[in-house]
């Protein structure tokens, strides 16, 4: 499991860690890590350190410091260091230390720093770390944008420009290669759009473990998925395994509920139990022969009971907005059973709150679309802060929420978020929510709890859709993938955990 923090928490911690320490060691271990990294991009790049050149930016805190301290280490192997200073000030041992090693440090100046970035084989961005607050201020969102153009960009603790508590990006931000982050993953190197913005993270120790508190937001790890994902025992049975009910499609679509059918038998359900309109029944009898299906006209008092026994529902995919659709909704939500909700039953819920209203598990899926409706805060809103909106909507609405996009978030009232670090911008086509959507039915069926099925489905789901880009390899050239194969590379993403 990777664990996050918020700028709080690990300042709290690194209080608690500095009070027992003498002046200055954190940073020292944080310079040290930090150089150790440039040194290794150096050497990959340039052949080797002594004679490259480096460009530090550098603010007025402790994150500047950091850089500055590093910068005296490359210079002292023989590397050309040049500070540019975004600040009147600068962290005052870190610059003696710089100059002391040989380098130089000048006062920024648009021209010369656009020069000084372009030039340099690498760019140290230690403008600001966690103590950055809103949009960056001019000269150093000018600085950000420069790095655009230079030809490696390390970030020092986290990419200046991204909010380390939430991921937010307010104006210009750092894009780096790396990030070299202290003591333990900020959110905003997980959570988008600072994760986009983040490279490859490496972090380094500094002794902060035994001071962190319980983690804001965490990850799932292979490891993790595997451990929680159930799997059959000897003496088991379809039922024991299983049975999800999926609610799905309508005249219209009939695909989504092809699509939702086809993640919930490739998950590895026990049963599926389709029910809808006459149309999608016809087209998941020809595509899954393995479901057993329900024609609901629309007419019965009781459709639950028509369709069968189930121990968790899929409900929404495709199955359209309109009375029919809404009374079905109704009688599925006001079963005992585990729900996720998602696409149309999302839209439904929106209109109808009291849908929502029940004792059993839930899970929604909203997009930030979806979320919008939910909650009546505009979409960009919800995108620019997807941490807050899906704690917000999990405590208002009392359930499970996933909140799907660039980054997938699950969150559920008292526990830490989870962020989805699997998946790919390929997923963004037609119809791969709908296999979502059955996945997280059929590790609902298994027992998982909300939270689980929806954390566990969406990796399931990313590594599914990674596995089908590469071809059936973990890594390699990309190609297209359409819903469906998302569904056929289940099997293999479940056995390579
Ligand atoms: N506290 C500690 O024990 C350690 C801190 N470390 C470093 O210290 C950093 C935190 O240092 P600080 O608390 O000094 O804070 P930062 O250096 O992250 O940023 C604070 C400075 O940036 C300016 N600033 C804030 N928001 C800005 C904006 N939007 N535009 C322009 N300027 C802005 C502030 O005026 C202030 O001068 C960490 O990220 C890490 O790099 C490391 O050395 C490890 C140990
Ligand atoms: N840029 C992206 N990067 C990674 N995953 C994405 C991106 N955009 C969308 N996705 C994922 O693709 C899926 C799309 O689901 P959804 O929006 O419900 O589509 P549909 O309704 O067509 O099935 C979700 O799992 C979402 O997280
Ligand atoms: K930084």
């Amino acid at each position: 499991m990777r664990t996050a923090y918020t700028s709080d928490q690990i300042r709290a911690a690194e209080a608690a860690l500095m009070a027992r320490l003498p002046e200055g060691t954190l940073m020292a271990r944080a310079a040290a890590g930090l150089a150790s990294v440039c040194a290794g991009m150096l050497t990959a790049s340039a052949g080797k350190v002594y004679g490259s050149r480096v460009t530090l930016l550098i603010g007025s805190g402790d994150n500047g410091g950091d850089a500055l301290y590093a910068g005296a280490r490359l210079a002292r192997r023989g590397a050309r260091v040049v500070a540019v200073l975004a600040g009147s000030r600068a962290h005052p041992g870190g610059r003696a230390a710089l100059l002391g090693a040989g380098g130089r440090v000048v006062a920024y100046e648009e021209a010369l720093a656009r020069d000084l970035i372009i030039e340099a084989d690498l760019v140290v961005d230690g403008l600001v770390g966690i103590g950055g607050a809103g949009a960056l201020r001019e000269p150093y969102a000018t600085l950000a944008r420069l790095c655009a153009d230079a030809h490696r960009v390390v970030a020092v603790d986290v990419p200046s420009g991204v909010d380390a508590s939430s991921g937010r990006v307010d104006g210009p931000a750092v894009r780096a290669h790396v990030t070299v982050t202290f003591g333990a993953y900020k959110n905003g190197l997980l959570i988008d759009p600072g994760a986009s913005h983040a490279g490859r993270v490496e972090l380094v120790d500094i002794g902060l473990g035994p001071y962190l508190p319980d983690p804001d937001v965490v990850a799932l790890t292979g490891p993790d998925v595997a451990d929680l994902l159930p799997r059959p025992i000897e003496e088991t049975d379809k039922y024991r395994r299983g049975v999800v009910g999926i609610v799905a499609g309508s005249d219209r679509f009939t695909g989504a509920a092809v699509l939702c059918v086809a993640g919930a038998l490739r998950a590895g359900v026990g049963m599926v139990r389709f029910a809808s309109t006459a149309e999608p029944v016809r087209y998941v009898r020809t595509r899954w022969p393995e479901a057993v299906t329900t024609v609901l006209d629309g007419t019965e008092p009781d459709p639950v009971g028509k369709i069968g026994r189930v121990q968790a529902w899929v409900l929404g995919p495709g199955m359209g907005t309109d009375e029919r659709a809404h009374a079905l909704a109704r009688a599925v939500l006001a079963t005992d059973e585990p729900v996720i909700v998602d696409a149309d039953g999302v839209t439904l819920a929106a209109r109808d709150p009291s849908l929502l209203r029940r004792s059993a598990p839930t899970v929604i899926t909203p997009h930030a679309g979806e979320l919008s409706r939910l909650l009546g805060v505009p979409r960009d809103r919800i995108e620019a802060r997807k941490l807050e909106h899906a704690r917000r909507a999990a405590a208002e609405l009392g359930v499970t929420v996933l909140l799907k996009g660039m980054t997938t978030l699950v969150a559920e009232e008292d526990r830490p978020v989870r962020v989805n670090t699997t998946g790919t911008p390929w997923l963004a086509t037609g119809g791969t929510g709908d296999v979502l959507s059955g996945i997280i039915g059929a590790l609902l069926s298994a027992g998982l709890p909300g939270y689980e099925a929806a954390s566990c489905g969406a990796y399931l789901h990313g590594r599914a859709a990674l596995l089908a880009v590469h071809g059936g390899a973990e890594a390699g050239a990309e190609g297209p993938i359409a819903a469906l194969d998302v569904a056929e590379a289940l099997p293999e993403a479940i056995r390579t955990l």
